[in-house]
């Protein structure tokens, strides 16, 4: 198949580009690199577009597009609060120029990244699909709004589309030549190991007096190559399945700040010094996927259960990054 994917210079993009190009598919990556990079795309040509600016999605669809990957999205949650109609602009109205472009051009398949932050505060110990959504943020709140919009476009158009909700995405494929590469970088694991390696302002630790076991944040981390894997997977449900379809995606494992922080010195063999800083802003104490669904429907299984493996990847990205 031929995928536009849009996003595709970014972190979980270019990793879904890898996977797709892997599995034999012809990728075109679309990107305005807001947050993206030339050197990420690899697996295919790129096209200079915003999906904020309509006039310039034509262009992507010059030839036949089978499906689209939309990873495109501000997605700092803490900016979200401070500038949210920068969130709702390129997350909700830039979607829909998308939608409406790919209405234009024919095309009825999505796979859309949406995220864990749609859920809000939990009210259980794992989240299932089935878990109330009520985001306290404007991020999550964007992305929960394109769901919606997605059900709707499903029951209205007849597209078939397949919301993929990523717990916390870590992990690189450095052999490749991808990894993370955020500026600013907000992200634990990336940030854990520039305090390895000496790099950075120094790694602070956001709340002590979270309601968990050691008083800091609980996440489920999952691999960036296991989250392009169910992306494929997804492409192959839309094959067969009408409507609007969400999944939840994370390894089912919780892991605290300090555990992490404890789990990159070992694989990094470094010292890394921290200093506890205050609780930031729209951090829910835990959150652990239920992906039973996936797993059963999807047929997915992750590779990387535990988080040790997981940073190694990262610590084997961060120690030769190509940009
Ligand atoms: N990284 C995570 O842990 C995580 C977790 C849950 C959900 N997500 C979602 O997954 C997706 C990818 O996340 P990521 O970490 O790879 O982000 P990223 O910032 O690395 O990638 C986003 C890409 O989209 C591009 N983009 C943004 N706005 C655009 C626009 N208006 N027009 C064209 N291109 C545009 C950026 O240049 C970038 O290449 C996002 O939608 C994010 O909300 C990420
Ligand atoms: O330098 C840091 C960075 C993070 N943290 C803490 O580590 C945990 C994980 O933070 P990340 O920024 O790595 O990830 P988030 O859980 O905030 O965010 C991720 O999950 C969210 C879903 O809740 C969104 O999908 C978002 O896009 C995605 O990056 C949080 O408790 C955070 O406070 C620190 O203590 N220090």
């Amino acid at each position: 198949m031929h995928i536009l994917v849009c996003g595709g210079a970014g972190y979980v993009g270019s990793h879904a580009c890898l996977a797709l190009s892997r599995a034999g598919h012809e990728v075109t990556v679309l990107d305005n690199m807001l947050t993206g990079h030339r050197e990420a795309v690899r697996w295919g040509p790129l096209v200079d577009a915003d999906i904020l600016r309509p006039e310039t999605l034509d262009a992507a669809f010059n030839r036949k597009v089978d499906a689209v990957m939309h990873f495109c999205a501000r997605s700092l949650v803490g900016e979200s609060v401070t500038d949210p109609y920068a969130y709702y602009q390129n997350n909700v109205t830039g979607t829909l120029n998308l939608l409406e472009a790919m209405k234009r051009h024919g095309v009825d398949k999505l796979v859309f990244s949406s995220t864990a932050a749609v859920f809000g505060n939990p009210v259980s110990a794992v989240i299932d699909e089935e878990h109330p959504k009520t985001p306290i943020n404007p991020y999550g709140a964007s992305k929960l709004m394109v769901e919606r919009v997605l059900a709707d476009a499903a029951t209205a158009y007849g597209l078939r589309s397949v919301a993929l909700r990523y717990f916390n995405a870590a992990g690189a494929a450095a052999d490749e030549g991808i990894g993370e590469s955020h500026e600013p970088e907000t992200h634990l694991i990336p940030n854990a190991l520039k305090a390895a390696a000496g790099e950075g302002a120094g790694l602070k630790v956001f709340g002590t007096d979270y309601p968990t076991p050691d008083g800091t944040c609980v996440r489920d981390y999952v691999h960036v190559l296991d989250l392009a894997d169910a992306h494929l997977r997804a492409l192959d449900w839309m094959q067969r399945e009408a409507g609007a379809h969400r999944f939840n995606l994370g390894n089912g494992n919780g892991f605290s700040v300090l555990e992490v922080i404890e789990a990159a010195r070992k694989v990094s063999g470094r010292d890394i010094p921290y200093e506890i800083a205050p609780r930031r802003a729209g951090d829910p104490p835990v959150l652990v996927a239920s992906s039973r669904q996936a797993r059963e429907r999807l047929g997915w299984s992750p590779k990387f259960e535990r988080v040790e493996p997981i940073i190694e990847t990262a610590w084997a990205w961060h120690k030769a990054p190509a940009y």
